[in-house]
């Protein structure tokens, strides 16, 4: 079957043949994570222009790399199954690209050839691949991990093993699930004296994807895990706290209600996720032959604007701890700001919003009879 993605025609498995097991991977529904990665490498592009060689280490049927090569990246689509390079080689024809293609195990790959950019895509966790890219990759390293549920506490044990952190399932879970892999990604670039800067972050129900920018001194790398520490939050009244340090210092009971039920979550990164002008470069990247441009596009507004702050609220969720109403979000954002604090929505659902206010200051800013 042929498709179009962006520039470029593909041919990938056929729909039918998913629980076939050896069929080569495809999955449509991360059209907008390819969309907005092929934006992300146009807007690094313009800050980095010395970048020019793309691994697409986990490559598949070659779409990303394909599209990176359609972009003028000098691409190398890699995987370790023969039926997919070979896939990989018929797309790169089909559409005229020069581009290189290796059947390896990208870890030995990347210990060998030096890239400018990498783009980890795997089944589940990325972790596996962190090492090898952080060792040897020099400006940017891209990662997909669609193991949400250990990410975000809901699998807390499986977690606690590939992270080498405690996430927990707060009702920003999808935030922790973000802060949790940036911190396992931080510490393992920083065991290379690598220190990293994310660009643009985003989450979705089934997905994290990052990109992270390498400088390459021990300063660097210093930087990087000052910005990691702990998040504690009160189960009882939903106030949250955070701490810089790898040690970390959880109150006996919650400053706020004074209840018993603190939850610490880390070694988490507290850092920004994302470049707030580098956002908008990207969306200003996303072009109208994206499947996805006005999704990408929303994304991207959503993201360079939100607050820079390690946790979100959700209005439905307090307001069903206080007992009263919702309402919308427009007004609520707007008492808060007539309050005197900083708001904003967050693209991690559509009543979620970020402030530096505490629970009880939202509560007195934000209720009719605050
Ligand atoms: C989720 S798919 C990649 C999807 C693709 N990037 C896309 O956008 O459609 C993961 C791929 O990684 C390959 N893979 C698994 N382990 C690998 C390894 N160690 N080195 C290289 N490729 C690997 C699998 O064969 C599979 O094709
Ligand atoms: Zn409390």
């Amino acid at each position: 079957m042929e498709i179009r993605e962006g520039a470029v025609e593909i041919e990938v498995p056929e729909q039918e043949s998913e629980g076939v097991d050896d069929a080569v991977f495809f999955n449509p529904v991360q059209e907008l994570n390819r969309d907005l990665t092929v934006a992300t490498l146009r807007a690094y592009r313009d800050r980095e222009p010395r970048a020019s060689s793309y691994l697409d280490a986990m490559a598949a049927s070659g779409i990303r790399g394909v599209r990176a090569a359609a972009d003028g990246w000098e691409a190398t689509l890699c995987d370790t199954d023969p039926d997919a390079v070979a896939l990989c080689k018929r797309n790169l024809a089909r559409n005229d690209l020069d581009g290189e293609t290796a059947q390896r195990d990208v870890n030995a790959l990347l210990h060998e050839e030096l890239y400018d950019v990498v783009d980890i895509d795997p089944f589940g966790t990325p972790i596996p691949f962190a090492d090898a890219a952080f060792a040897n990759v020099r400006n940017l390293v891209c990662v997909t991990a669609t193991d949400t549920a250990p990410l975000c506490g809901a699998h807390f044990h499986s977690g606690v093993r590939k992270y080498s952190a405690i996430p927990r399932n707060t009702e920003y879970h999808g935030e922790i699930g973000m802060r949790i892999l940036l911190s396992a990604l931080a510490r393992t670039a920083a065991r290379y004296d690598v220190g990293v800067t994310p660009l643009f972050s985003h989450a979705t129900n089934h997905y994290v994807r990052t990109y992270l920018e390498l400088d390459h001194r021990a300063t660097d790398a210093n930087e990087t895990i000052e910005e990691i520490g702990h998040i504690h939050h009160c189960e009882d009244c939903l106030h949250r706290e955070h701490e810089h340090g790898l040690i970390a210092h959880p109150p006996e009971t919650c400053p706020a209600c004074e209840g018993n039920r603190v939850l610490t979550a880390g070694p988490i990164w507290l850092g920004a996720t994302s470049e707030s002008a580098f956002v908008v470069r990207v969306g200003d990247h996303v072009t109208d032959d994206m499947g996805t441009a006005e999704t990408a596009r929303e994304l991207t507004a959503t993201i360079a604007a939100e607050l820079d702050r390690p946790t979100h609220y959700d209005q439905h969720r307090l307001c069903r701890q206080w007992g009263v109403t919702a309402i919308g979000m427009d007004d609520f954002l707007d008492r808060l700001r007539a309050a005197g604090y900083g708001a904003s929505r967050t693209h991690f659902g559509g009543t979620t919003f970020k402030t530096e206010a505490s629970v009880a200051e939202i509560r007195a800013a934000a209720l009719d009879d605050g």
